[in-house]
């Protein structure tokens, strides 16, 4: 047998595998590493994170994604030196984080790269009829793998989209493993740039298990934090906080297709852009609105559009469990007005099932590792949820 065959299998005898996870999301903030100490698979699977760190991405990296990122057009070569660029630093700084954590890449089982999403275009965006769902995640495995020395898995969701769905959201499959729970009815909402969310049933049946994106979670607020004020993100709110809530633009934001698609439906800062929102203003005749306003606007109508989806899939007469992650779960304004719309749901976090908010993600992705060489596929047996397992594998060597 190839050794690399070997080494693979000798990982799917141990009781525990250690596996890295890694998102780099929509916000460009940065990478989350998350060191997982993961047994069983399927609804058996246990995690321990043993260490986690968001690695900041410097300005640089930053401003050379965002030369393509989520743009139509582009220049090609920029795409193509991203590819490795990327992984290197997204090794690099596993290598330190390693170093930090004092453990050496040899104790390392798996790394799950998810990669760093350039462009998502479900056919509900790009509506051609003649192409399929799209999607690109770039920082090539191989790259990771040949730097680390540790066996990467990367690229989930092509996969995905071959099996037909739309190459997201993919927590349900880590949600339901990790943090289903009988007899309560959980949502797992998580809000990065985009807000997305999980329904777990108590009765633990797969067939029920329900996903979806909502719409902007901070894509939006981040983008108008930089234009406005040139700050990377609305700390705790305090832009929008300071501002009023523009009815005629908050309708005219909500005036759009996309918030008709029947579920899943996902989406992403191709759609919810600087663009979307002028020309929301400009429809709405609030072109000469004030920056606090905006914000105070673009807040609510990320909480509305999250409020909105759940409240058309929830039961009415039901208690459900909201455990809420991502940077927006850190918003209090985003929160306050949840709750508002909800009063009467449970609103937690992440944290109280054991796994940090600014951590799930990554979790997730090492959970989608484990199960590429433990598990079956789970049957959601829902269109757009494929039965499937994911991810490509490099080896080091
Ligand atoms: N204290 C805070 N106040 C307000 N917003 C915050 C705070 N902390 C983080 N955020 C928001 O969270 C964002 C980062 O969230 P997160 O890392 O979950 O997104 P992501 O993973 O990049 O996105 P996605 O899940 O869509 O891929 C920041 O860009 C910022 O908008
Ligand atoms: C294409 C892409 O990267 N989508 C992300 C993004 O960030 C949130 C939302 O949009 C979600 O659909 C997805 O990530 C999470 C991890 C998912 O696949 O579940």
């Amino acid at each position: 047998m190839n050794s690399n065959l070997q080494r693979l299998f000798t990982i799917t005898q141990k009781p525990v595998r250690r596996i890295i996870g890694l998102m780099s999301g929509t916000s460009l903030d940065g990478l989350d590493v998350a060191l997982c100490a993961i047994s069983g698979s399927g609804m058996e699977t246990k995690v321990v994170l043993e260490q986690f760190e968001t690695v900041p991405y410097p300005l640089e990296v930053k401003d050379e994604i965002r030369k393509i990122f989520a743009k139509e057009t582009i220049a090609f070569q920029q795409l193509c030196l991203l590819n490795p660029w990327i992984a290197n630093h997204h090794a690099a700084w596993i290598l330190q984080c390693l170093q930090k954590w004092n453990i050496a890449p040899a104790a390392v089982d798996l790394i799950a790269s998810h990669g760093q999403t350039v462009y998502h275009s479900p056919k509900i965006l790009h509506q051609q009829a003649a192409f399929p769902n799209a999607t690109l995640q770039i920082g090539d495995g191989d790259h990771i793998a040949v730097k680390t020395g540790i066996i990467t898995l990367s690229d989930f969701r092509q996969k995905h989209i071959a099996a037909g769905g739309e190459g997201a959201p993919l927590a349900l499959y880590g949600d339901y493993c990790l943090f289903s729970q009988q007899g309560e009815d959980r949502i797992m909402l998580n809000m990065g740039g985009i807000a997305n969310f999980t329904f777990l049933p108590g009765s633990l049946d797969a067939g029920k298990v329900f996903v979806t994106d909502t719409g902007p979670g901070n894509t939006l607020l981040d983008a108008f934090s930089r234009h406005y004020f040139g700050k990377e993100f609305d700390e705790d709110a305090a832009f929008a906080k300071q501002g009023t809530v523009n009815e005629q633009l908050l309708a005219a934001l909500k005036d759009n297709s996309f918030f008709k698609e029947g579920f899943p439906r996902t989406t992403g800062p191709e759609l919810f852009n600087r663009e979307y929102v002028l020309a929301a203003q400009s429809k709405s005749q609030t072109t000469g609105l004030l920056p606090f306003d905006v914000m105070a606007t673009l807040t609510q109508f990320s909480a509305d559009t999250i409020t909105d989806a759940l409240l058309s899939v929830l039961d009415a007469n039901k208690s459900y469990a909201v455990y809420m992650s991502g940077g927006g779960a850190h918003n209090p304004l985003l929160v306050e007005l949840i709750k508002t719309r909800m009063p009467h749901l449970k609103i937690k976090t992440t944290a109280e099932l054991g796994i940090a908010g600014d951590a799930k993600e990554a979790v997730l992705f090492a959970i989608l590792a484990n199960e590429a060489v433990m598990g079956e596929g789970i049957n959601f047996g829902k269109p757009g949820m494929p039965a499937i397992t994911m991810g490509k594998c490099s080896f080091p060597a």
